[in-house]
């Protein structure tokens, strides 16, 4: 149906030329690839597209869940764009894709931040759904065989690029071995140089990112028994819970004020948690 193939209306205003072009690339793949799985966005307009009462923060959220025989739970794209008081802004644009327990496959995580013309932080990664030391097969068959630390090492050669260490420890205990987890400062290169990075470098590896996880994870059917389903339940579960609390409750408050961020954390959670 026409509302399958919809493109979605995350058009990431605020945000420079190669890093729309990214993520306007990337959600085109996945509904192209998964449209057919998944539901329209069922989010109120209100919190499809919300700001703040000066309007100098505005915020656009597009969560679509997988039909019941989907191993999809559901996909969100997302964008924020906050004016700083000095002058410069904050931009964060946001691709994940959460799976059913129906299948124990890696999510999908994309986060660029951006908080001045010269300096963005990239979070890339599958974040896994089962312990790696108990299950040795797991990190073989989508980290090791998928080749995806050749991604991480090719960033690495860029100068400007390095480590990046969320300020949260959970966080960083969520990613894989093979996360890509870095901070861009391209000050001395002028402000053409980070265009540069995220056009000939970001983007080819986050298309090569989604790309493994739509083939090796979305797309792969997986056996899993009950008991092992009902771990992968409360896993997520414990996931979804303190991305929100990590990532959200800390700053939407600030951003947007309590009453649009009571009502946008509301929706995400009835999405979240199938309420
Ligand atoms: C599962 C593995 C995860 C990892 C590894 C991870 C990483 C990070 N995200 C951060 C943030 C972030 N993300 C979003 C998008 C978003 N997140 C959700 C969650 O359900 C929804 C529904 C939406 C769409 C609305 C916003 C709006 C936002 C911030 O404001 C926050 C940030 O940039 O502050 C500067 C950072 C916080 C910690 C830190 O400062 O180091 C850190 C980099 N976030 C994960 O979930």
């Amino acid at each position: 149906s026409a509302s399958s193939t919809s493109s979605s209306p995350l058009d990431f205003p605020y945000v420079s030329p190669p890093h729309r072009n990214l993520m306007v690339d990337l959600i085109s793949t996945v509904e192209t690839r998964l449209g057919s799985q998944l539901l329209p966005c069922t989010l109120p307009p209100d919190v499809q597209s919300f700001q703040n009462q000066s309007g100098n923060t505005h915020g656009c959220l597009h969560i679509r869940s997988g039909h019941k025989s989907s191993p999809i739970d559901f996909i969100f794209g997302s964008w924020l764009h906050s004016e700083l008081p000095t002058g410069e802004a904050l931009n964060i644009t946001s691709l994940s894709a959460y799976l059913s327990p129906s299948t124990d496959a890696p999510n999908f995580l994309m986060e660029v931040i951006q908080s001045s013309p010269t300096l963005l932080i990239l979070i890339l990664d599958l974040p896994p759904r089962k312990d790696l030391v108990l299950h040795p097969e797991y990190l073989q068959t989508f980290y090791e065989d998928t080749k995806l630390d050749t991604r991480r090492q090719l960033l690495d050669k860029i100068p400007e690029v390095k480590p990046y260490y969320s300020s949260s420890l959970y966080l960083r205990s969520v990613v894989s071995p093979t996360a890509i987890t870095v901070r861009i400062e391209a000050d001395a290169g002028g402000p053409g140089r980070l265009e540069e990075i995220i056009k000939y470098h970001l983007d080819p590896i986050a298309k090569v990112v989604l790309g493994t996880w739509l083939d090796q994870c979305a797309c792969v059917k997986r056996e899993v028994g009950e008991t092992q389903r009902a771990h992968l339940q409360n896993r997520d579960k414990l996931i979804k819970s303190k991305s929100i609390e990590i990532d959200l409750e800390p700053n939407f408050p600030r951003l947007f004020g309590r009453q649009t961020a009571d009502r946008v954390l509301g929706s995400i959670q009835q999405v979240f948690f199938k309420m």
